[in-house]
């Protein structure tokens, strides 16, 4: 049997398209469209790509974008007072800076200062607070968006067994505290794990999130199974100076044995930036004080 392909770039299409069309009535109520801010300090270019094509859907999406772009050696004070600034700033709904930072800033003293209302990113220990105990409040978006894509494809996950390969703040953890929320036996496996094949072989559910090109083979998947890809890596491709992105799941092998996977690129990443505007749209709401339907995407 082979897997279907979970086609997260045309869910994520649906998903901004759905977005775009509540602006309006948003701008009639509030008078202005929802604003996102972005901070890119630094010149890497992979981070210029995301930022670039962030900028262009929040535009696409009738919202407002701004973006501050700032120098390498931009010190933490001076990254920080950008922040409050942007706390202060009526028109900014969402605040999103870009990691990593460079090694003289401290990632966790600037996310603290972002309000916690503005954060959607879902970065802020008051928002991994809320996630964790139930309360609303801004859930990261990749992770956010895999369970958006587990969802149209399995309805209801109460009871599935789920297996997180990664344990990170903007990924695994959060992700397993969204996968216990919808009733799954979570388990977060890590470089630590003993028998990883092992323990992946139990789930109905496995999300990648490591960071290690197609670390996970064919045979470590259940048939049948559903398969998240999160990594993005890079690695040498056909032909001298070319390159590729795959997946940490072993693609070739594993489709011939999932019952749905996601494909890298055209998988995940593309979720990222339509919940990113999702999220953005509700803390508009929220700020402004215009009721959002709970749910209405
Ligand atoms: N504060 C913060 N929030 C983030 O959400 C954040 C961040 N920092 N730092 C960098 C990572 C990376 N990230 C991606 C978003 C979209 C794609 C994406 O759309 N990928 C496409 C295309 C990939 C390509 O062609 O390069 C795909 O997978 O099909 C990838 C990666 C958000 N990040």
């Amino acid at each position: 049997m082979t897997a279907q392909i979970i086609d997260g770039k045309a869910f994520a299409g649906d998903l901004r398209a759905k977005v775009a069309a509540m602006v309006p009535a948003f701008r009639a109520k509030a008078g202005r469209a929802p604003g996102l801010a972005v901070v890119l300090v630094g010149e890497d270019p992979a981070s210029q790509v995301y930022v670039r094509n962030k900028h262009k859907m929040t535009i696409e999406a009738g919202m407002e974008s701004f973006e501050h772009r700032l120098p390498a050696d931009t010190s933490q004070d001076a990254l920080i007072a950008l922040v409050h600034q942007l706390n202060a700033d009526p028109s900014v709904d969402g605040i999103l800076v870009q990691l990593p930072l460079p090694r003289q800033i401290d990632e966790s003293a600037v996310l603290a200062a972002i309000d916690p209302d503005k954060d959607v990113d879902g970065f802020h220990v008051v928002n991994v607070g809320r996630l964790s105990t139930g309360m609303a409040g801004y859930v990261p978006c990749t992770p956010l968006g895999c369970v958006m894509l587990l969802k149209d494809r399995l309805g209801d996950l109460s009871g599935k067994d789920a297996v997180v390969i990664g344990r990170s703040n903007i990924v695994g953890k959060p992700m397993a505290q969204l996968l216990l929320a919808e009733n799954c036996t979570v388990t977060v496996a890590h470089s630590r794990t003993a028998n990883l094949p092992e323990v992946v072989r139990r789930a109905d559910i496995v999300v990648a999130a490591v960071g290690r090109p197609e670390m996970v083979k064919g045979d470590w998947i259940k048939p049948g199974a559903i398969v998240i890809d999160v990594g993005i890596n890079r690695v040498p491709g056909a032909g001298p100076g070319k390159t590729k992105l795959v997946g940490d799941v072993d693609f070739a092998e594993a489709v011939e044995v999932a019952g749905a996977i996601t494909p890298v690129p055209g998988g995940v990443g593309p979720m990222t930036i339509a919940v990113l505007l999702r999220n953005t749209l509700v803390a508009a709401h929220r700020l402004a004080g215009v009721p959002y339907e709970k749910g209405a995407i």
